[in-house]
């Protein structure tokens, strides 16, 4: 048996539609969303994440607004940006690319983004509101993930769902959302005891750990629907220099009854959800205007 691909390009790219109506029909009532996007330092896999957010937006018709930093930039410049963003009405959505360098408190920067623009949704009130099934900025990921197995069509409910990686940004919030959907979540980690003996319960596996292929199809149950998170590039071996995930595709594909490829699987999807925040941040405001 080879499972199913979940295609997050296609997936995605009918989203992106649905988004980019929505912000059309702002643009007409002179709210256009416009998201401000911040890259500090060169890391090459985060200028391209930065690129491919900021062409989203462009063909969703969502203005970005992008501000490059040198490496060793001091934080309080950046601090100064970020307050000038939250008081510019015409700025719907903020990101502040991670991760950052050595000299910046990532927490502190993350909550000086207003929390009505954290289209990332890591301010921590934005956590602790999610935390409690109220209306929050969903972090882009997980949301991400959540939209990809609805269209699998498995029911949550009472699923068995283990998410390997307890991040602040992709594993925490997953388990949120899945236990708020109603599936039986555990969480692994460097500390799990016994890791395949969880993951093989699994009706539903989400790995971000940040090793490549680290998930094989020896560690997935049968018929599980996989969700590969991972964004890794290979250094060395006849692969170097490819994208691969988290888990080992070829040999999970022959176990599992669903799979996500990397890339084209959670990728574009955690920016379609990005621009969605931009687009709904751009919606509240619109509604206090009254416009
Ligand atoms: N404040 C913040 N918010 C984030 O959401 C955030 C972040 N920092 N730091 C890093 C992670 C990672 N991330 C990705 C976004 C797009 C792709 C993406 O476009 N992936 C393509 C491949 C891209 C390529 O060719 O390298 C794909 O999987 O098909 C991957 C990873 C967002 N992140």
């Amino acid at each position: 048996m080879t499972a199913r691909i979940i295609d997050g390009k296609a997936l995605a790219e009918q989203v992106r539609g649905e988004i980019a109506t929505r912000a059309a029909a702002l643009a007409a009532r002179g709210e256009q969303p416009c998201l401000a996007v911040l890259l500090i330092g060169a890391d090459p896999a985060s200028a391209v994440y930065v690129r491919n957010k900021v062409a989203g937006c462009e063909k969703a018709g969502i203005r970005s607004l992008r501000f490059d930093y040198s490496a060793d930039v001091a934080p309080d410049v950046v601090m100064a940006k970020l307050a000038e963003l939250n008081a510019d009405p015409a700025v719907h959505g903020i990101l502040v690319q991670l991760p950052l360098p050595p000299q910046f408190d990532e927490a502190a920067v993350l909550e000086a983004i207003s929390v009505e623009k954290d289209v990332d949704g890591f301010h921590a009130e934005n956590v602790g509101r999610l935390s409690q099934n109220q209306e929050a900025f969903i972090p882009c990921t997980p949301h991400g993930v959540m939209k990809m197995l609805e269209s699998t069509g498995v029911p949550l409910a009472g699923a068995e769902a283990v998410v390997i990686g307890r991040s602040n940004i992709v594993g925490k919030p997953m388990a949120m959302l899945l236990t708020n959907a109603g599936a039986t979540v555990t969480v692994c980690h460097s500390k799990t005891r016994d890791l395949a003996f969880h993951t093989r319960r699994a009706d539903i596996l989400v790995a971000a750990v940040g090793k490549p292929r680290f998930v094989t199809g020896a560690m997935i149950k049968p018929g599980a629907v996989v969700i590969d998170v991972g964004i890794n590039r290979l250094t060395d071996g006849p692969d170097a220099g490819k994208l691969c995930g988290d888990v080992d595709f070829d040999s999970a594909a022959q176990v599992a009854g669903a799979i996500t490829p990397v890339p084209g699987g959670v990728g574009p999807m955690t920016i379609t959800m990005l621009l969605e925040n931009t687009v709904i941040s751009a919606e509240r405001a619109a509604r206090r205007s009254g416009r």
